[in-house]
């Protein structure tokens, strides 16, 4: 079962299973794993919902021996990140980690849970599935594409520089955003002559703020899977040149990053629509892992990526409900 939120609605939806339509899915970081949701969507009131009270137990699996990076290896491998960013000259490499949040013999609710994210982030597509043995919760705002099937018309946005809200941006952030923005537009160019760039602004979420420049082409619907394919994954969630980064990434990270910074794919009548999955979660019977990364460039403090790494996980851990 699947349950969503698009961002900026108060609506929960769902989808039925009744038929062969994949509406719904979700494309792991790597593209090698697709699931997919079934039926039509269909909308379910928030009493409806509340009354189905998902909690952890009902999961299948435990987590077993898990060994989490915990802050001085974090650190450590950040400083050769650093060096490997150096010697090849490269913008940034997003390097990411997984956060163990242990149960403690106590049980999640994942409904609550899924409810909580829903209120705190207005501006998110928020998700939660239990599908075959796998139970993942996220709510984030990034849009890698936004297909408008009447006029044809494509969004998308460079997204990336991390600072607390009341913080005031300095050139690293603005550096690692700028990357992100040369990127799309390149790849824009070649489906579209014209390309509307907003300028750049701050976009929040919770704790913490992001650089935001929006894009709007018109394109050709054929064209509309090429584009996420070559926009995916961006320099926001992974780094330029693509292939070497991505490269680096299976160096550099011993975890698969699975779901984490692919992407959701959902079609309703009027819209296709590309979320980036980030601030996400694998739920397990005993415990779940927060993933959680960043964009790491050459004048990177390597304490200073730890704690935007922390500030990311809050985003899930302060709205998890115990039972
Ligand atoms: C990689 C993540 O977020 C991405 C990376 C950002 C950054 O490096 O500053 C900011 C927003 C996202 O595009 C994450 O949340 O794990």
């Amino acid at each position: 079962m699947l349950y969503f939120r698009f961002p900026f609605s108060e609506k929960i939806y769902t989808t039925d299973e009744n038929s062969d339509k994949n509406p719904v899915s979700f494309f792991s970081f790597d593209q090698s794993e697709v699931i997919d949701f079934e039926g039509d969507i269909e909308e379910i009131t928030i009493e409806d919902f509340a009354k189905q009270h998902y909690n952890s137990d009902l999961l299948s699996s435990n987590l077993m021996e898990f060994w989490e990076e915990k802050q001085p290896k974090y650190q450590e491998k950040l400083v050769e990140v650093i060096d490997f960013i150096k010697i090849n000259d490269l913008s940034k490499l997003v390097i990411s980690r997984r956060k163990l949040l242990n149960f403690n013999g106590s049980k999640i609710n994942l409904s609550e849970t899924f409810l909580n994210l829903c209120e705190a982030y207005p501006n998110a597509f928020v998700y939660f599935f239990i599908k075959d043995g796998k139970c993942w919760l996220g709510a984030f705002s990034e849009v890698l594409g936004k297909f408008n099937k009447k006029t044809s018309q494509f969004e998308t946005m460079s997204l990336a520089g991390t600072i607390p809200v009341n913080e005031d941006w300095t050139s690293k952030e603005i550096e690692e955003q700028q990357p992100v923005t040369d990127f799309i537009h390149d790849v824009l160019k070649e489906f579209s002559e014209e390309i509307e760039q907003s300028e750049t602004y701050d976009h929040i979420s919770g704790n913490i703020k992001h650089l935001r420049t929006d894009f709007k082409v018109k394109i050709k619907a054929e064209n509309l899977e090429k584009i996420i394919s070559e926009l995916h994954p961006t320099p926001a969630v992974c780094g330029i040149p693509k292939d070497f980064c991505k490269n680096a990434i299976r160096q550099f990270e011993k975890h698969s990053r699975n779901l984490y910074a692919g992407y959701i794919r959902v079609e309703t009548e009027d819209y296709i629509q590309y979320f980036v999955n980030l601030r996400c979660a694998e739920f397990f019977k005993n415990a779940a892992l927060i993933y959680v990364g960043g964009g790491i460039t050459a004048d990177s403090s390597v304490e200073k990526e730890w704690n935007e790494t922390e500030l990311k996980a809050e985003a899930i851990l302060k709205n998890i409900a115990f039972t």
